[in-house]
């Protein structure tokens, strides 16, 4: 049976100091690498054979698969990096601490910003201290200024259609280690989830989230391994 293993990286130095972190390669804290490992504990104790693992371009979710592929002692399994699966884009939210921000522009504002599925938080301004266009893992990219989920999706499935959609029709089981809204997006994408629905779902770190697809790749069961740490999920 098809099986997708999603594991939003470990807790990042970013993470722990409340900071909107997008594309900035902030690293794993140890607590992070932590969480790694015992996710990776937990799916060597499932019995989980990992025949692939795909993950962005950003050391924070590098790291925690290998981390995790490691303490699962699958460590030898071909791994795909790829900037399609990096963390949304924050736009000029970069770099700013999460609670100053809902401080200066309110609540409900901040969350329209992180949860909504379409409305982007305002673009990174040129010549920001945070500018990628010379980072040479983009070369060629055509860079975004900021994302929504809905633009973040937008670069997500065509990859997903591509190169992870076949190894799953063929039956292969697949961590994805990502992040918090490039896992949302392929949440959405699989469970058929409206734009509202996809605005409650939050994905905790480091906790494998194990979704077993039938032939058509619709999920027929889906569920934390750390049940400690589980957050809701969308019905199957
Ligand atoms: O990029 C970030 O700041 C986090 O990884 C995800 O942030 P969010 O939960 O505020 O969307």
């Amino acid at each position: 049976m098809p099986t997708l293993i999603l594991l939003r990286h470990g807790q990042s130095q970013w993470n722990l100091e409340d900071k909107f972190t997008g594309w900035v390669d902030v690293d794993l804290t140890s607590e992070g690498e932590a969480q790694a490992r015992k996710g990776g504990e937990l799916i060597g104790q499932e019995g989980l054979r990992i025949d692939r693992c795909y993950t962005s371009v950003l050391t924070r979710a590098i790291r925690t698969s290998w981390l995790a592929l490691a303490a699962a002692k699958q460590a030898y399994v071909p791994e795909v990096k790829d900037w399609r699966l990096n963390e949304r884009h924050y736009g000029g939210l970069t770099g700013l601490n999460k609670t100053e921000t809902a401080a200066k522009h309110g609540e409900e504002q901040v969350k329209v910003w992180r949860r909504s599925y379409d409305v982007p938080p305002p673009p990174m301004e040129a010549g920001s201290e945070w500018d990628f266009s010379k980072d040479r893992r983009y070369e060629g990219v055509e860079l975004p200024a900021t994302e929504s989920l809905k633009t973040t999706l937008d670069r997500v499935q065509p990859y997903w259609d591509a190169e992870i959609a076949p190894k799953l029709a063929a039956g292969e089981t697949l961590l994805v280690a990502a992040h918090g809204n490039s896992l949302r997006a392929i949440v959405k994408l699989l469970f058929g989830l409206s734009d509202e629905g996809i605005m409650g779902v939050e994905i905790p770190t480091g906790n494998p989230l194990v979704i077993e697809l039938d032939a058509q790749l619709k999920p027929v069961s889906a569920r934390y391994l750390d049940q400690a740490r589980a957050q809701p999920l969308p019905q199957v």
